[in-house]
């Protein structure tokens, strides 16, 4: 569904950022950016999204070039960036606009569409609430179901969880899941989280100084990759709470990764 192949990009003609970007990400699928700060992971999403043009290289979406297919795609910014005085209903209309004519208003469809949106994620009962007067948690699910009332084929999240509560990080990524799967699209979210992308991501794209790597989470996530990309000691741990096996991703401290434990209780198995 999405196809990027050999994307290369720089802002100026001496320092490239994304080098030989490839991937293919399927319907129904989560992709997650990773990487250190100012690696390029927003450039990327902006490439995709067409707003910044691939040097070399390309990105299609359903087989039509991401510039002329960027009405299919969805664009859901982080929250805590923005303040928007309007109402959460008026706010997800505005999903609408790219496919109204310039003086065009809404209309009854688009308001169904958009109510049909804030239902998906939940937050119906706040459609006369002012966007201003939401919680983080509250105004990221606003963005998502605005990006969603666009009807995209293809749904774009910049750090969707950060500045989040655990509890908000968790619900954020169950609706984005859910919303994949049911919807039959496909989405890429940066995060800073190994953990959210091994519970969320079927695919994870490593980026770091014009070097990149593409596979499920599990592979991807190594701790050779993890120490050539971001310069730390890593491991993945499964371990069994409840009955139920859980991939946990942990960043080793000095003397855990010099083989001393120091009491951990807790029974694992490094699994890469
Ligand atoms: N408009 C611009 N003009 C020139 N350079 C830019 C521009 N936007 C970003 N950069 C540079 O490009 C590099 C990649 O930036 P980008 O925002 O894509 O990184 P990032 O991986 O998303 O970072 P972070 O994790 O901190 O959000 C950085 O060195 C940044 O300073």
């Amino acid at each position: 569904m999405l196809q990027v192949k050999g994307g290369s990009f720089g802002y100026t003609p001496e320092k490239a950022i994304l080098n030989n970007i490839t991937f293919t990400l399927k319907e129904r699928e989560i992709l997650a950016v990773m990487g250190p700060n100012g690696v390029g992971k927003t450039t990327l999403l902006k490439c995709l999204m067409g707003i910044l043009k691939w040097q070399s290289g390309h990105s299609k979406l359903d087989g039509k070039d991401s510039s002329e297919a960027r009405i299919k795609i969805g664009y859901v910014p982080q929250a805590h960036q923005f303040s928007f005085p309007y109402s959460v209903l008026d706010m997800v209309v505005f999903g609408r606009a790219k496919y109204m004519s310039v003086f065009a208003t809404p209309g009854k469809e688009d308001y169904r569409i958009a109510k049909e949106a804030l239902e998906e994620v939940g937050i119906l009962h706040l459609s006369d609430k002012s966007c201003n007067r939401l919680s983080g948690g509250q105004l990221q699910m606003v963005l998502i179901a605005r990006a969603l009332a666009g009807e995209p084929r293809l749904l774009i999240l910049d750090e969707p969880e950060s500045h989040l509560d655990f509890y908000n990080q968790l619900t954020i990524l169950e609706i984005i899941k859910r919303l994949t799967k049911e919807k039959k699209i496909a989405c890429v979210m940066n995060t800073h989280y190994p953990n959210h992308a091994i519970k969320v991501a079927d695919q994870v794209l490593l980026l770091n100084d014009c070097k990149s790597v593409f596979g499920k989470p599990i592979e991807v996530l190594t701790q050779e990759n993890v120490r050539a990309y971001f310069g730390v000691d890593s491991a993945i741990v499964r371990t069994r709470i409840l009955g139920k096996e859980i991939s946990t991703f942990v960043i080793l401290n000095q003397s855990l990764s010099e083989n001393e434990p120091g009491g951990a209780r807790i029974e694992h198995k490094i699994v890469c």
